[in-house]
């Protein structure tokens, strides 16, 4: 998978030259690069934002150094004849579909993703109406509540999206009974020492009953999830 980023920040993304993503950087599972949107200004202060029109608070990102950043992308990817089709852009935003596991699942098996990381009060509109004419255009929210920008975001959703794709973790079996995988929270995990801190580990893992685990397992996500996201489970 290649995944492209634009930022004003790029050093932001520093972070994904280590552990496991960065481990598949350089094995070549992932091609991860960022952009600096600056470099498709063409002004000697390097502008990347104005005024919004009608008033308002705050800057708006303007449009075309975005439209420069996403056609030299779009044109870059489509030299590469690994990378089938159109990329998707992911602009992380408030206003955004929910991205859940789910989500992450699905983008994890395009072959190339665009993520735009807006600032300031967002990006011009019109760049998502003009992404659209270069591929699948996706604004994608982590919860709700806003951030200075969408680096954050970003990163969240590359992190979830990049550790699903095979060979990036390990052990795949380590995929499996995750949180929301079987939507339900995951079960409670134990390591030695059996007792620390006069806190024992619940009896039934020590058993070696894997059949009475297993249940008790289940039991436990339920229990959980009932407790902490009951929205998860069926009316
Ligand atoms: N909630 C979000 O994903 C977000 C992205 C940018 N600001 O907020």
């Amino acid at each position: 998978m290649r995944i492209d980023v634009v930022s004003i920040f790029p050093a932001f993304f520093d972070v994904l030259e280590v552990s496991l993503l960065g481990k598949a950087r350089g094995n070549g599972i992932l091609d991860v690069r960022i952009h600096d949107l600056r470099d498709a200004t063409y002004d000697r202060h390097r502008t990347v934002d104005d005024t919004p029109y009608g008033g308002g608070a705050g800057m708006v990102m303007k449009a075309d150094p975005w439209g420069q950043a996403l056609d030299g992308i779009a044109a870059d990817a489509a030299e590469n004849p690994a990378i089938p089709d159109r990329p998707v852009f992911i602009f992380p935003s408030p206003a955004g579909a929910r991205f859940t596991q789910a989500t992450a699942r699905e983008l994890a098996t395009a072959p190339h993703l665009v993520f735009g990381c807006g600032r300031y009060e967002g990006i011009d509109e019109r760049v998502f109406d003009y992404a659209a004419t270069l591929g699948d255009v996706r604004l994608i929210s982590l919860g709700d509540y806003v951030l200075n920008g969408g680096e954050v975001a970003a990163m969240a959703m590359i992190e979830a999206i990049g550790r699903l794709i095979p060979g990036v973790v390990g052990n795949p079996e380590s995929l499996v009974e995750e949180s929301h995988e079987d939507g339900l929270l995951e079960y409670p995990s134990y390591t030695k020492p059996a007792v620390w801190r006069d806190r024992e580990v619940p009896a039934i893992l020590l058993s070696g009953n894997h059949g009475a685990i297993a249940a008790w397992r289940r039991e436990q996500q339920v229990v959980r999830t009932r407790e902490r996201r009951p929205d998860l489970l069926p009316e």
